[in-house]
Protein backbone atom coordinates (compact mmCIF):
# COMPACT_ATOMS: atom_id res chain seq x y z
CA UNK A 1 0.00 0.00 0.00
CA UNK A 2 1.32 3.24 -0.67
CA UNK A 3 2.35 5.62 2.49
CA UNK A 4 0.67 8.60 2.93
CA UNK A 5 2.71 11.07 4.13
CA UNK A 6 1.60 14.73 5.34
CA UNK A 7 3.91 17.67 4.65
CA UNK A 8 3.02 20.60 7.46
CA UNK A 9 2.34 23.23 4.49
CA UNK A 10 1.87 26.59 6.45
CA UNK A 11 4.88 27.73 5.84
CA UNK A 12 8.39 27.05 4.34
CA UNK A 13 10.32 24.28 2.42
CA UNK A 14 7.38 22.22 1.02
CA UNK A 15 7.12 21.37 -2.49
CA UNK A 16 10.44 19.61 -2.06
CA UNK A 17 9.37 17.64 0.34
CA UNK A 18 6.69 16.04 -1.16
CA UNK A 19 8.31 15.25 -4.42
CA UNK A 20 11.33 13.35 -2.78
CA UNK A 21 8.18 11.52 -0.70
CA UNK A 22 6.86 10.82 -4.77
CA UNK A 23 10.54 9.70 -5.42
CA UNK A 24 10.39 7.36 -3.16
CA UNK A 25 7.56 5.58 -4.31
CA UNK A 26 5.04 7.18 -1.54
CA UNK A 27 2.44 10.08 -1.71
CA UNK A 28 3.15 13.44 -0.66
CA UNK A 29 0.32 15.43 0.68
CA UNK A 30 0.19 18.79 1.58
CA UNK A 31 -1.37 19.09 5.89
CA UNK A 32 -3.08 22.30 6.13
CA UNK A 33 -5.88 21.12 8.64
CA UNK A 34 -6.48 19.00 10.91
CA UNK A 35 -8.52 16.92 8.31
CA UNK A 36 -5.70 16.71 5.83
CA UNK A 37 -3.87 14.97 9.25
CA UNK A 38 -6.48 12.67 9.64
CA UNK A 39 -5.59 11.47 6.26
CA UNK A 40 -1.65 10.71 6.37
CA UNK A 41 0.58 7.74 8.34
CA UNK A 42 3.42 10.32 8.71
CA UNK A 43 4.44 13.80 9.09
CA UNK A 44 7.29 16.06 8.21
CA UNK A 45 7.29 19.62 9.94
CA UNK A 46 9.46 21.36 7.60
CA UNK A 47 12.76 24.62 7.70
CA UNK A 48 11.13 27.87 7.16
CA UNK A 49 10.74 30.21 9.63
CA UNK A 50 10.28 28.59 12.92
CA UNK A 51 8.41 31.15 15.22
CA UNK A 52 6.10 31.67 12.23
CA UNK A 53 5.17 27.96 11.81
CA UNK A 54 4.81 28.00 15.35
CA UNK A 55 1.73 30.57 15.50
CA UNK A 56 0.47 29.32 12.10
CA UNK A 57 0.11 25.90 13.82
CA UNK A 58 -1.78 27.61 16.62
CA UNK A 59 -3.99 29.40 14.45
CA UNK A 60 -5.29 26.91 12.10
CA UNK A 61 -5.76 24.76 15.07
CA UNK A 62 -3.36 21.74 14.37
CA UNK A 63 -1.00 22.03 18.18
CA UNK A 64 -2.86 19.18 19.66
CA UNK A 65 -4.04 17.20 17.00
CA UNK A 66 -0.05 17.01 15.78
CA UNK A 67 0.80 15.78 19.60
CA UNK A 68 -1.68 13.20 19.26
CA UNK A 69 -0.79 12.11 16.04
CA UNK A 70 2.84 11.88 16.90
CA UNK A 71 1.81 9.27 19.97
CA UNK A 72 1.14 6.52 17.58
CA UNK A 73 2.52 8.02 14.08
CA UNK A 74 6.22 9.08 12.57
CA UNK A 75 6.56 12.71 12.79
CA UNK A 76 9.52 14.37 11.00
CA UNK A 77 11.20 17.55 12.15
CA UNK A 78 13.40 19.67 9.58
CA UNK A 79 15.66 22.74 10.34
CA UNK A 80 12.92 25.06 12.05
CA UNK A 81 10.85 21.43 12.27
CA UNK A 82 13.40 20.20 14.12
CA UNK A 83 13.01 23.62 16.59
CA UNK A 84 9.19 23.02 16.69
CA UNK A 85 9.73 19.40 17.47
CA UNK A 86 11.57 20.16 21.02
CA UNK A 87 11.00 20.65 24.54
CA UNK A 88 12.71 24.12 24.93
CA UNK A 89 15.10 26.31 23.21
CA UNK A 90 18.14 27.48 25.03
CA UNK A 91 18.74 30.89 23.20
CA UNK A 92 15.18 31.78 24.56
CA UNK A 93 13.39 34.95 24.09
CA UNK A 94 11.09 34.16 20.93
CA UNK A 95 7.29 33.54 21.08
CA UNK A 96 7.69 29.67 20.19
CA UNK A 97 5.67 27.25 21.60
CA UNK A 98 7.23 23.82 20.90
CA UNK A 99 5.47 20.87 20.21
CA UNK A 100 7.41 18.88 23.08
CA UNK A 101 7.15 16.00 21.11
CA UNK A 102 11.25 14.84 21.36
CA UNK A 103 13.42 15.41 24.94
CA UNK A 104 16.17 18.05 23.31
CA UNK A 105 16.82 21.92 24.23
CA UNK A 106 17.83 23.41 20.77
CA UNK A 107 19.94 26.59 19.92
CA UNK A 108 18.46 28.44 16.87
CA UNK A 109 20.77 29.95 14.36
CA UNK A 110 23.25 27.92 15.99
CA UNK A 111 25.44 27.58 12.86
CA UNK A 112 23.98 30.86 11.36
CA UNK A 113 26.42 33.28 13.49
CA UNK A 114 29.39 31.77 11.90
CA UNK A 115 28.04 31.21 8.06
CA UNK A 116 24.34 31.75 6.93
CA UNK A 117 24.57 28.72 4.82
CA UNK A 118 27.14 25.36 3.81
CA UNK A 119 26.87 21.98 2.52
CA UNK A 120 28.72 19.20 4.09
CA UNK A 121 29.03 15.18 3.96
CA UNK A 122 27.92 13.39 6.88
CA UNK A 123 28.01 9.91 8.62
CA UNK A 124 24.36 9.73 9.72
CA UNK A 125 23.57 6.35 11.92
CA UNK A 126 21.00 4.16 10.53
CA UNK A 127 21.22 6.01 6.65
CA UNK A 128 24.45 5.75 5.48
CA UNK A 129 27.45 7.55 5.05
CA UNK A 130 28.48 10.63 3.27
CA UNK A 131 25.62 12.26 3.25
CA UNK A 132 25.33 15.42 1.40
CA UNK A 133 23.33 17.86 3.55
CA UNK A 134 22.31 21.09 3.48
CA UNK A 135 22.59 24.17 6.68
CA UNK A 136 21.00 27.12 6.56
CA UNK A 137 20.89 28.97 9.09
CA UNK A 138 20.39 26.20 11.07
CA UNK A 139 19.77 24.87 14.88
CA UNK A 140 21.86 22.49 16.70
CA UNK A 141 20.93 20.36 19.51
CA UNK A 142 22.59 21.31 23.06
CA UNK A 143 21.60 18.55 25.29
CA UNK A 144 19.00 15.24 24.57
CA UNK A 145 17.40 13.48 27.53
CA UNK A 146 17.29 10.36 28.33
CA UNK A 147 15.71 7.62 25.63
CA UNK A 148 17.51 10.14 23.07
CA UNK A 149 19.58 8.61 20.06
CA UNK A 150 22.02 10.95 18.89
CA UNK A 151 22.05 9.97 14.80
CA UNK A 152 24.86 12.39 13.35
CA UNK A 153 27.23 15.30 14.51
CA UNK A 154 28.93 18.15 12.99
CA UNK A 155 32.16 20.32 14.56
CA UNK A 156 30.79 18.01 17.79
CA UNK A 157 27.34 19.35 17.74
CA UNK A 158 24.62 17.18 17.50
CA UNK A 159 22.69 17.57 14.43
CA UNK A 160 20.19 14.77 13.89
CA UNK A 161 18.29 12.17 16.97
CA UNK A 162 15.46 10.45 16.83
CA UNK A 163 13.25 9.29 19.45
CA UNK A 164 10.78 6.33 19.16
CA UNK A 165 8.50 7.81 16.41
CA UNK A 166 10.34 11.50 16.15
CA UNK A 167 12.85 11.93 13.89
CA UNK A 168 14.74 15.68 13.97
CA UNK A 169 17.54 17.37 11.71
CA UNK A 170 18.98 20.46 11.99
CA UNK A 171 19.63 20.48 7.95
CA UNK A 172 17.74 20.10 4.75
CA UNK A 173 17.37 16.72 3.06
CA UNK A 174 15.08 17.43 0.57
CA UNK A 175 17.66 19.98 -0.77
CA UNK A 176 19.83 17.13 -2.25
CA UNK A 177 19.45 14.73 -4.76
CA UNK A 178 20.28 12.08 -2.05
CA UNK A 179 17.17 10.98 -0.50
CA UNK A 180 18.27 8.80 1.90
CA UNK A 181 17.22 10.53 4.94
CA UNK A 182 13.51 11.15 3.60
CA UNK A 183 13.62 7.07 2.74
CA UNK A 184 15.12 6.51 6.58
CA UNK A 185 12.09 8.41 8.17
CA UNK A 186 9.28 6.68 5.31
CA UNK A 187 10.69 2.99 6.86
CA UNK A 188 9.46 3.85 10.04
CA UNK A 189 6.22 4.31 8.56
CA UNK A 190 4.02 1.23 9.03
CA UNK A 191 3.81 -0.23 5.16
N1 LIG B 1 16.29 26.83 7.40
C1 LIG B 1 15.58 26.95 8.47
O1 LIG B 1 14.55 26.26 8.67
C2 LIG B 1 16.00 28.02 9.40
C3 LIG B 1 15.36 27.97 10.74
C4 LIG B 1 15.35 29.38 11.30
N2 LIG B 1 16.67 29.83 11.63
C5 LIG B 1 14.45 29.44 12.51
O2 LIG B 1 14.90 29.60 13.59
O3 LIG B 1 13.27 29.32 12.36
Amino acid sequence: MTKKVGVLALQGAVSEHISQINQLGGQGIAVKTPADLAQVQGLIIPGGESTAISRLIQQVNLYEPIQEFAKTNPVFGTCAGLILCGSGITDGGEKLKPLNLIDIAVTRNGFGRQVDSFEVDLDIENVGKAIPSVFIRAPFIDSVGQGVKTLATYEDKIVMAEQGNVLVCSFHPELTDNNQVIGYFMSKIAG
